[in-house]
């Protein structure tokens, strides 16, 4: 059943490793394309926008000239000024001089040609007259506006302002003016509302209806340039990208899934894997040291294991013990930390009886009958005491109350050190630890961390020195790693100390060198002080 799930999981993992990335791919892929196509909108806006403003620029600009002929707007002089300024620029087609709906003199008629122009479209805030769809005899199926300003007008072609994209036709394209409700000039379907999108602001950008919107106000006229492109340059652009990241997503996700599925078969073989590393012996201790934090003096270590594969690679145990623990290969392993403790330090205890090495004991080790018996038995070959061992359990493994008294109480009994680890992690309430027979209390390195940092945790660290001073336990707080943790933890009257500040885990014989080269110092034989 469990396989069963398992494998069921993996399969979902593989999926999801393969899809996500390739939904990750798609979803970038429109979003960039979108970007893409607003910038493409957009552009052909500010384009629509620069061509409207030239021409207004162009129109009031001769307008100016022909001020001072306002009196005589159709005398020679004026009419071959109007000539100059219509030939001089590239978006007037003609200039004149209009009176009621009819121009009468221009730079094209001279001044015998009138031509109608038909009523006003809208008159501007400023006072300009605007004539749209202006049509003249002379340029048949032509559409033409016609600027007016004072008594002077000039004719437009209506297409010229939106004369680009002009390899997109489907693109619509407007000149909007903002103070009246049709464009003055436009090609292809084009909604006078989407002007009114802009609100305060000089550029704004929306989908509607499948087409992508630009719309782009003029810094110098009430007008505004408007730009629809239609959605399929945006499926395309965004095919365009998918193809590009598609293959990249899907590699990712081969790559990933393959990982978590290499990872899961290793966590479904591991149980194996252990099972022959501890037939095989591929476990090693290091050691930390454990330092009197008024003498700065070694007082002991604790054994730590690592798994060593054949392969070179070191597993650490906070991958491999839980493992152990739910496949009941503990017990095993437990005797095989023993074993190496006794090679290891062996020599070393026989000289030292205050020293004491810690083991890890795990809840399993005291439910499982001889763990006195093989503690006795490698104490025996170490020719080492019994306060040389200091049995390390945590929280967890003092759940049941009657089985932690007995065990404790027994192996208190026979000499041995017990300490509470990662104390602080649990829910050992103070009158349950008053009822079990311990000498230690390890402050868990959470609450170590917390010191001085303001953090909620920060004051727990108080309250559990009360607790063990309350209980009459000696303290050990783990991983210190700051010379401002040690000091505050002396203050406090914590009497020792394990972290980094110390010493990293090592090889005991690195631990051995270090009391030779401590006594060296002192003048005298390697001494430790319990
Ligand atoms: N960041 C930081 N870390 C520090 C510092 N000082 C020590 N440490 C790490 O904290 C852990 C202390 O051991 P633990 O609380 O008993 O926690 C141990 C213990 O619960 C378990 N373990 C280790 N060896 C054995 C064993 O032989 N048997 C059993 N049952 N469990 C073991 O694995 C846990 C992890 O062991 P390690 O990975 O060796 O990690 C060790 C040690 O390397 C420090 O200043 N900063």
């Amino acid at each position: 059943m469990k396989k069963t799930l398992t494998v069921a999981l993996t399969v979902l993992v593989a999926m999801a490793g393969i899809g996500l990335p390739i939904w990750f791919a798609i979803e970038e892929s429109e979003r960039q394309a979108y970007k893409a196509e607003s910038a493409h909108a957009l552009g052909y806006a500010r384009d629509v926008v620069l061509r409207a403003d030239e021409t207004g620029r162009q129109v009031f600009e001769g307008f100016e000239r022909l001020a001072p002929f306002r009196d005589a707007p159709c005398t020679p002089a004026a009419i071959d000024l109007m000539r100059e300024i219509d030939l001089g620029s590239t978006y007037i087609q003609a200039v004149g001089h209009v009176e009621g709906n009819r121009m009468l003199c221009s730079s094209i008629g001279g001044a015998n040609g009138a031509l109608d122009l038909g009523p006003p479209t809208y008159r501007s805030a400023i006072g300009a007259i605007v004539r749209t769809g202006v049509g003249f005899h002379f340029a048949p199926h032509k559409s033409f506006i016609v600027l007016q300003y004072g008594s002077f007008a000039a004719i437009l072609h209506a297409q010229l302002p939106i004369d680009t994209a002009k390899s997109e036709p489907d693109v619509a394209l407007a000149v909007m003016p903002l103070e009246f409700d049709r464009p003055v000039s436009v090609r292809g379907r084009i909604d006078p509302r989407w002007a009114a999108r802009l609100g305060g602001a000089r550029e704004a950008v929306f989908e509607e209806n499948g087409r992508v919107i630009a719309v782009v106000r003029s810094r110098a006229y009430q007008v505004a340039g408007i730009a629809a492109v239609p959605m399929h340059y945006l499926e395309g652009r965004s095919r365009d990208v998918a193809a590009r990241l598609v293959p990249v997503g899907l590699v990712a996700g081969i790559a990933l899934t393959f990982a978590i599925v290499s990872l899961a078969r290793l966590q479904m073989s591991l149980p194996v894997a252990l099972k022959a590393a501890l037939r095989r012996k591929e476990f090693i201790l290091e050691y930390q040291p454990i330092v009197d934090l008024r003498s700065g003096r070694w007082t002991g270590v604790e054994a730590l294991v690592r798994w060593r594969r054949p392969e070179g690679e070191v597993i650490l145990p906070d991958l491999f013990i839980p493992l152990a623990e739910q496949n009941g290969l503990i017990v095993k392993l437990t005797q095989l930390v023993l074993e190496r403790v006794c090679t290891d330090t062996a020599a070393f205890l026989r000289a030292h009886p205050d020293f004491h090495v810690g083991i890890n004991v795990a809840p399993a080790d005291f439910h499982a009958g001889g763990f006195l018996d093989s503690l006795q038995h490698a104490l025996r070959q170490m020719g080492a005491r019994e306060s040389n061992l200091m049995l390390e359990v945590t929280e967890r493994g003092l759940l049941d109350p009657v089985v932690a008294r007995e065990t404790t109480g027994l192996l208190r009994r026979h000499g041995f050190l017990l300490a509470i680890d990662d104390f602080g992690t649990g829910y050992s309430s103070l009158s349950y630890l008053e009822s079990l027979e311990l000498d230690y209390l390890k402050i868990d390195r959470s609450f170590i961390e917390a010191i001085g940092t303001g953090a909620p945790t920060s004051q727990v660290v108080g309250h559990i020195i009360g607790m063990a001073r309350d209980l009459g336990l000696r303290m050990i707080a783990e991983g210190v790693e700051s010379q401002a943790q040690a000091d505050y933890l002396r203050r406090q009257g914590v009497q020792y100390g394990q972290g980094w500040l110390f010493g990293r885990p090592m090889p005991f014989w690195e631990i051995v060198r270090h009391l030779e080269d401590q006594a060296a110092r002192e003048g005298g034989p390697v001494r430790a002080a319990g």
